[in-house]
């Protein structure tokens, strides 16, 4: 049998825990402090076992997955350094920082087990383990950072195990990790969150404000919901990284203010023109639940059943569909909605067919 213990069985250790569940000779093991987050585990099935004992849940245990926040996996690998655990365990973490949890890791007072920093690159921004799902590794990437010390053969039992998760493995040093990571994902959270915060403030003397957002606020402050706990550790911790990004940034901003104040048309039209291209040439390479190859929209009319009554127009056609969001609604009524296909020959069926009825943009 072999045992795989979780330590946070929230969105990314829950849903890590349901690509291992009911695998052939696997047994999932999820530890809470709490015994109410214990039953919950066992209530939702997302784990075969739960227990609020640390010694039981890592006794015998293959592999141990710490996907709590990132502050607080430093202290759980300095706690497992004392405990009595299986030679050849691997220990691993999902925390969205590599570089102080691998140094971390390294110190592990033991020789016999090996811990290897791992981050799979999804998520999104609702938390605990009421959102988490076996598909949402499937296609995206996900890092490991062995170091020097870390045997082939370990290295290649966590990349195996790993397959369960659909995800791609990629191989990267924690730094580089870190400072690229803190570019794409750290950074957007900060402007996301800085943003929402800049309109709530003026909100609060007008809400018309929050009245008129729509589909350009809601798409680029979407990670502004993300936990605040998570997101403290993150920044706390990559924080070198993210002031010189950070600095980077002042500048981009400053630049807009230039080309505004001197009226500069074209500099604002090349800004735009060199982001649309960099952004049109990125792979479109996720899929699974949350992201699909092929999204289209569709402008409804406030009529009661209109999501159902679209979905069922396609199914009627066997045109598969993904995903279905709002994402623009008035007064919890749809106004755009978002369809999502994960192959383009069934997008350009529901164009056409969309388009008979309903105003339908890509
Ligand atoms: N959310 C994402 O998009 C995402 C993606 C990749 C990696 N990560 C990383 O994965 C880890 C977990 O994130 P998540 O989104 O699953 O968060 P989550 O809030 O959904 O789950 C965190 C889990 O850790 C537990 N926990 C919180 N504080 C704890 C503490 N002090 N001691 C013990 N347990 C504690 C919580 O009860 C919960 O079960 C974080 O390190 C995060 O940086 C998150
Ligand atoms: O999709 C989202 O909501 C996410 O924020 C996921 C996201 C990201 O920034 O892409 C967030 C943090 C993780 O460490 C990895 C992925």
């Amino acid at each position: 049998m072999i045992k795989i213990t979780i330590f946070g069985v929230g969105l990314i250790g829950g849903s890590l825990a349901l690509c291992f569940k009911g695998k052939p000779g696997v047994t999932v093991v999820g530890h809470s402090n709490n015994p109410a987050s214990v039953e919950k585990y066992l209530k939702r099935d997302v784990v075969d076992h739960a227990t609020t004992s640390m010694e039981e849940a890592v006794r015998d245990a293959d592999y141990i997955f710490l996907c709590t926040p990132v502050g607080t996996i430093r202290q759980y690998l300095h706690l497992l350094s004392d405990m009595p655990l299986k030679p050849g365990c691997i220990i691993t973490d999902a925390g969205s920082t590599k570089a102080s949890i691998v140094e971390a890791g390294s110190q592990l007072k033991r020789k016999d087990v090996h811990f290897i920093g791992g981050h799979p690159m999804a998520g999104k921004e609702k938390s605990g383990v009421e959102a988490a799902t076996s598909l949402l590794f499937e296609n995206a990437f996900y890092v490991l950072t062995p170091d020097t010390d870390t045997p082939q053969d370990a290295y290649d039992r966590l990349a195996k195990l790993l397959e369960w998760t659909k995800a791609r493995i990629v191989k990267l040093d924690p730094k580089l990790h870190d400072g690229v990571v803190g570019a794409i994902s750290h950074l957007p959270h900060i402007i996301a969150v800085a943003l929402v915060n800049q309109i709530e403030h003026y909100n609060e003397s007008n809400e018309l404000f929050g009245d008129l957002a729509s589909g350009g606020f809601r798409d680029i402050t979407r990670i502004a919901s993300s936990d605040p706990v998570m997101w403290r550790d993150i920044l706390l911790d990559n924080k070198s990284v993210l002031l010189n990004l950070l600095k980077d940034w002042n500048a981009e901003i400053a630049g807009f203010i230039e080309m505004i104040e001197s009226g500069d048309g074209q500099g604002i039209e090349q800004a735009f023109q060199k982001a649309n291209h960099f952004r049109s040439s990125l792979p479109e390479r996720r899929k699974g639940v949350i992201h699909s190859f092929y999204d289209i929209y569709v402008d409804v009319p406030d009529h009661p059943g209109i999501i159902g009554q679209i979905a069922t127009l396609l199914g009627n056609c066997r045109i598969n569909l993904s995903n279905i969001q709002i994402i623009e609604s008035r007064e919890d009524i749809p106004g755009v909605l978002r369809l999502s296909f994960s192959e383009e020959s069934h997008m350009d069926k529901a164009l056409e067919l969309l388009k008979k009825d309903y105003a339908v943009y890509v």
